[in-house]
């Protein structure tokens, strides 16, 4: 049964003052009218493509009791909302109110709340995070790009899903006995209220490199989205764990300490207080030594690539300020699994060479994925990447430069093009990597890739990770990176996958 099923609450209830002082009863809540029932609030909300209130006509005739929208959605509106009896709740941040109302509607989350942010490392970060919960006897669940994993499993179609449908979630997994979980914000999240209703007590912060500069209009405004966990959406009296080694980390730090959050920096710099004083690496897995309150630590992860080591250290900074005792999280380090689709050992061939899938999809994770691997590999690294349409078309030349600089082979193939022309996206990467071999279909890409590994090479095949579909134009083509390596390898070794 959803978590809101049969439910009635005031407006007042939900802490909405509608114009006129009016109050009425409401029977759900809708962010999209084609969603809105009889007796429903509808939150009309301003959009990238047009504003929600164009569709307040719509909601009314599904049965909207009530609307929550801006002032300027009030003046689009004005017409229908005079004709009708429905309440007005006009608000100056009506993502922010929503994400408020939704909270109050649904009324319950996991007692221990914690929402990692960065461009890269949030799934891995949450994963973690939940793994060591649950290593140390905890109820819990991480929700974000995969879904919701752990002690209760959904898909989710968002890394950060909006308001309604987080706390619906959150409503669910409270019901199922869950007491943590960890969440991804997504600058879009951030950006767009979504979990500002959400209780927090630790939050995350991974790193800033370039992404999605089609929707944040600068660096700057990116930066500002990210720092929102920290300067508005966690409380005052909450936690932070901030990586402080890359970019804007000590800036993030700071802007955490000014809101009073409790600060625990995490890196390589001596100053870090959860720091990384020295790594091996295997072929299977990285030993890092660590020293944490005046003490000094070594664990055997079974990861690939050192920037799992400092996730994995976030996220135990995480459980730590959570309230798990250091020893027990720290114990609990050598049985973390990888993450699906992050640095995952997909496939092995019959001279030993290793394929691995990850999800790198930016200039930034690209280099980081394929540094990362270096020191675990004898021979050449080999890489498959492609850029996704309908994203920011910047990092494409970028993401091809960073696989030039940091691969021996490179092959360009193709990445959820949606509505883009194909080969028009994989010759703006191969702008950035001259040298590499073009093969538009990503199954043939591999294949080839795979067929030139030879004993201690390596294949890195970006970009898609945990996905299992291929998007062109609005249809989603069946496509599994790990699937697909293990066909090569099979196919190539004469042995059934
Ligand atoms: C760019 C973006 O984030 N868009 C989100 C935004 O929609 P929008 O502003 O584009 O909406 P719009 O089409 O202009 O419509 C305006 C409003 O009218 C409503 N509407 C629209 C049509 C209709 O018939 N009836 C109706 O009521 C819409 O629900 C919306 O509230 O607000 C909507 C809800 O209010 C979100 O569902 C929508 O997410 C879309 C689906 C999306 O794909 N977002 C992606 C980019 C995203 O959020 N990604 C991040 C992570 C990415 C990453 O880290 O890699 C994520 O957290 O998943
Ligand atoms: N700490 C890190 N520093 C740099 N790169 C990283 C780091 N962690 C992960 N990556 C790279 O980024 C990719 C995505 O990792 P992950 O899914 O954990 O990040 P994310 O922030 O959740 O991404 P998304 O925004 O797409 O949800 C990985 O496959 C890896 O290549
Ligand atoms: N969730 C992110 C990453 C997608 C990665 C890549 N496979 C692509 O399609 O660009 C996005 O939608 O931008
Ligand atoms: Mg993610």
């Amino acid at each position: 049964m959803a978590a809101d099923a049969g439910q009635t609450q005031t407006l007042g209830q939900l802490g909405l003052s509608a114009q006129g002082g009016r109050d009425v009863a409401i029977t759900g809540l809708a962010v999209d009218s084609r969603d809105v029932r009889d007796g429903f609030l509808f939150a009309a909300m301003p959009g990238t493509r047009v504003h929600g209130a164009e569709f307040i006509q719509y909601a009314l005739r599904q049965g909207a009791v009530a609307v929550l929208t801006d002032a300027e959605g009030a003046k689009i509106a004005a017409d229908d909302l005079a004709d009708s009896d429905a309440a007005v709740v006009i608000a100056e941040d009506p993502r922010q109110a929503l994400a408020y109302t939704a909270s109050l509607w649904f009324g319950r989350q996991p007692r221990v709340m914690a929402a990692v942010t960065g461009t890269n490392g949030k799934t891995s970060v949450a994963t973690f995070l939940r793994q060591i919960w649950m290593l140390v006897g905890r109820e819990a669940v991480n929700l974000g790009t995969t879904g919701v994993e752990g002690s209760y499993s959904a898909p989710l179609m968002h890394t950060t899903p909006e308001p309604i449908t987080l706390h619906r979630m959150l409503a669910e997994v409270t019901d199922e006995g869950v007491t943590h979980g960890a969440m991804e914000a997504s600058s879009h999240g951030l950006a767009q209220r979504r979990l500002d209703g959400v209780v927090l007590k630790v939050g995350g912060f991974t790193n800033l490199t370039q992404d999605h500069l089609d929707y944040h209009h600068d660096f700057e405004e990116y930066f500002e989205a990210k720092a929102g966990l920290f300067t508005r959406v966690l409380p005052p009296d909450a936690s932070a764990v901030i990586n402080i080694d890359g970019l804007r980390g000590e800036d993030m730090a700071e802007l955490a300490a000014e809101r009073g959050l409790d600060v625990l920096t995490v890196g390589s710099h001596e100053e870090a207080e959860l720091c990384i004083l020295n790594r091996r690496y295997d072929a299977d897995s990285q030993t890092i030594r660590f020293s944490f309150d005046g003490e000094v630590h070594q664990v055997q992860l079974n990861l690939i690539g050192g920037f799992q080591a400092e996730n994995v250290l976030v996220a135990a900074g995480m459980a730590i300020l959570s309230g798990e005792d250091p020893d027990e999280v720290f114990a609990a380090l050598p049985a973390l699994v990888t993450v699906h689709g992050r640095m995952e050992l997909a496939a092995r061939r019959a001279n030993g060479a290793a394929v691995f899938v990850d999800y790198a999809h930016t200039p930034d994770a690209v280099a980081t994925a394929l540094k990362a691997l270096r020191p675990h590999v004898m021979g050449r690294l080999i890489a498959v990447i492609g850029a996704g349409g309908d994203r920011d078309r910047t990092k494409r030349p970028l993401m091809g430069e960073a696989a030039a600089q940091n691969a021996d082979v490179v092959f360009v193939t193709d990445d959820n093009p949606r509505s883009e022309d194909p080969a028009a996206i994989r010759q703006a990467v191969m702008l950035g990597c001259p040298e590499a071999t073009e093969v538009a279909d990503r199954a043939e890409a591999i294949l080839r890739a795979v067929d030139a590994l030879q004993p201690g090479d390596a294949l890195l095949i970006a970009g898609k990770g945990h996905e299992t579909g291929q998007i062109v134009g609005d249809t989603v083509f069946p496509f599994d990176d790990s699937e697909q390596a293990s066909v090569a390898v099979s196919a190539l070794d004469g042995r059934l996958p």
